[in-house]
């Protein structure tokens, strides 16, 4: 276990600045992950926590020591990537003592630590097995075995799940936070997948262009995003966005509406009111997606009884005033602003 402080980190590769000045500092024992979308740095952060890629100018401190001129392995941390890495010649009891026996452990102590890390992840019975005869979840539970086996500061994982299909990816992440929370161990995981993100991590770095954009608890990056990329990376589906003068607003905000916060109204009812016409009805399990077009921009809507409605009528649409963000129109950051209803907020179509 280790608390974690990055402080002015750079990284290029060659010319190209991939990590722009990034603080960043992680309790003993969080869940944090590196969220954001394909080339924004999210790997290259973990590469350089984990001494496999070295940094360029900051620091980078495990319990207050700077550890950023040491080795991968003088760091004490463990690496779980997507491909799980076993070495396919070895039994899974030999692949999780692998790093045991590279720090030439008494053989009684890598029984006893393989033992241990089996026990937590249940996966006594496939000891004897090689890799080859495991399932993609079985494999990636003997992939953290090796990782944790050793007791290290931090585990620092890269996608570990996006081999696995979508019900065995909910199982597996339930049991990789459960495992977190019984060994208290500093987690930092790297997915692209927000919906991961958002279940696992005690706080999200959202990450955009080797910048972190927001680093807070996943229901404030959700609620209080601090800016118009943030708001549209998290939540599914993706937050509405206005020129907010459409709706009585100022011509240098941007307004921002969850879906699912903007439903099917008979009139305004004393927040945001909308109105254009139905252009598509799509059923998603318990509720309906209504995309409504209002002076050329489509919204999106949520309903849970659209039974009464077609594609082609108008509609109102109406949300509650504090359902409603403002973002600058010129850069996207957040502006602290109330919605303040006016009779000039209603958009006729
Ligand atoms: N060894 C390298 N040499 C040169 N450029 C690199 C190297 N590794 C990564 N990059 C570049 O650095 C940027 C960040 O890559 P990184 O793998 O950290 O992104 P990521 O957010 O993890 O993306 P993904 O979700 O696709 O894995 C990308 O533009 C990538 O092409």
């Amino acid at each position: 276990m280790a608390s974690i402080e990055i402080a002015g980190l750079n990284k290029r590769f060659g010319t190209m600045a991939v990590l722009k000045g990034l603080d960043l500092s992680i309790n003993d024992g969080e869940f944090i992950s590196f969220l954001g979308p394909s080339g924004c740095g999210k790997s290259t952060l973990l590469f350089c926590i984990a001494g496999l890629e070295d940094i360029d100018e900051g620091s980078i401190r495990f319990d207050n020591k700077e550890i950023s001129d040491l080795g991968p392995r003088e760091r004490n941390i463990a690496l779980v990537f997507q491909d799980y890495a076993l070495y396919p010649h070895m039994t899974v009891r030999e692949n999780i003592a692998f790093p045991l026996r590279q720090q030439k452990l008494a053989e009684a102590t890598v029984d006893k630590q393989v033992a241990w890390a089996a026990d937590v992840l249940g996966i006594e019975a496939l000891l004897d097995r090689p890799p080859a005869a495991l399932s993609g979840g079985q494999r990636q539970r003997v992939a953290v075995g090796r990782a944790i086996v050793r007791n290290p500061s931090v585990l620092l994982m890269d996608e570990p799940l996006s081999n696995l299909d979508a019900s065995l990816r909910v199982r597996m992440r339930t049991e990789i936070r459960r495992l977190q929370k019984a060994l208290g161990i500093t987690v930092i995981f790297v997915t692209h997948d927000q919906e991961e993100a958002m279940v696992l991590s005690d706080r999200i770095a959202v990450m955009k262009d080797g910048v972190v954009q927001q680093f807070a608890p996943p229901m404030e990056v959700y609620s209080e995003p601090a800016n118009q990329f943030v708001a549209g990376f998290i939540g599914s589906p993706q937050m509405n966005f206005l020129p907010a003068n459409l709706c009585g607003g100022s011509s240098d905000q941007i307004l921002g509406v969850r879906p699912h916060d903007l439903k099917p109204a008979a009139r305004g009812n004393g927040g945001l009111t909308l109105s254009g016409e139905l252009v598509l009805i799509e059923p998603a399990g318990p509720f309906q997606f209504l995309d409504v077009s209002i002076a050329g921009h489509v919204v999106r809507a949520t309903c849970s009884d659209a039974s009464g409605l077609s594609a082609g009528q108008s509609v109102i649409l109406s949300a509650r005033a504090d359902a409603v963000r403002y973002f600058a129109a010129d850069g996207g950051t957040r502006i602290n602003q109330q919605f303040l209803e006016t009779e000039s907020r209603i958009h006729a179509v």
